[in-house]
């Protein structure tokens, strides 16, 4: 089971009866939940449950959805992030994301790296900041030869890494990852699984995943989502959030038992 405790543990965000809908039908409901920091905590639940509705939430990246509403507070170390006066950009930098399928520019892999810190005006040192970067993401040494060459020769797994290296290069403090590893052979997904044991001494990171045994490999704290049926309608719901041992050892509530034991999902 990964990483041990820290204590006290800083709390990064905190979700208070979180509910989000889109063109008015609700997705998700009463999520209040606390992620904290140096930990990786996997959103683990069936399809459909509002996994990444969750993910997104923490970091507004729903608010272009059409008919997108966020009710309740979504509050990161203390700030809300959906208050008044929040700037958007300020948001991203800190709370980075990585998607499910490897997404890089059609750039060379230093560009890919570069072209962040380069609109954000952190141009001093950037070979510096390009190479840190691709090492945080264990990708330096098989790259470091071809820098100027297209990110898009890369394999998936590269890909992702790179992805992941462009999201660490404006050093923010939360990576979001959404379903990181599952486009990726099981060589490429240990890969990744490695690096995240090695960026939460650095990053909080949030994961979701359909992989339950990759939650249990590499997640700290579980947070288990189901659907409920609210007002005739399937809604998803936080069941239970505990440390991921308990949860895939000795889950208090049967539907957590019965979807990590594969009996429903
Ligand atoms: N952009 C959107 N517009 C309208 N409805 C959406 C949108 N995104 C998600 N939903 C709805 O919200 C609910 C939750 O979806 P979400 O993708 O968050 O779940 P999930 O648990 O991540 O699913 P999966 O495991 O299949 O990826 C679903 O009913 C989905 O149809």
């Amino acid at each position: 089971m990964a990483g041990a405790r820290r204590a006290p543990r800083q709390v990064v965000f905190e979700a208070r009866d979180v509910k989000v809908s889109y063109g008015g039908k609700p997705a998700i409901a009463g999520v209040d939940v606390k992620i904290y920091g140096n930990l990786v905590t996997a959103i683990i639940g069936p399809s459909g449950c509002g996994k990444s509705t969750f993910l997104r939430s923490l970091n507004r990246l729903n608010d272009s959805v059409k008919g997108f509403t966020l009710d309740g507070q979504v509050l990161y170390r203390g700030h809300d992030v959906y208050g008044g006066g929040v700037d958007r950009v300020e948001v991203r930098r800190r709370i980075g994301m990585v998607f499910q399928k490897p997404n890089p520019f059609p750039k060379s892999i230093y560009d890919n790296i570069a072209w962040a810190p380069r609109n954000l005006g952190m141009k001093s040192d950037l070979d510096e900041r390009v190479e840190k970067a691709l090492r945080g993401a264990a990708l330096w040494d098989e790259v470091k030869d071809r820098l100027r060459q297209s990110a898009l020769g890369l394999s998936g797994g590269q890909q992702q890494r790179l992805c992941i290296a462009r999201a660490i290069a404006i050093e923010p403090d939360v990576l979001l990852l959404d379903e990181p590893a599952s486009a990726l052979d099981p060589i490429a997904t240990a890969a990744i699984e490695d690096l995240m044991h090695t960026l939460k001494r650095r990053y909080t990171i949030v994961i979701v995943t359909h992989n339950m045994q990759q939650a249990a490999r590499v997640a700290d704290r579980t947070a288990f989502f189901s659907l409920d049926v609210i007002d005739d309608r399937r809604v998803g719901t936080l069941v239970e959030y505990d440390d991921t041992e308990v949860i895939f050892g000795r889950a208090a509530d049967t539907r957590t038992r019965d979807y990590v034991s594969g009996r429903f999902g």
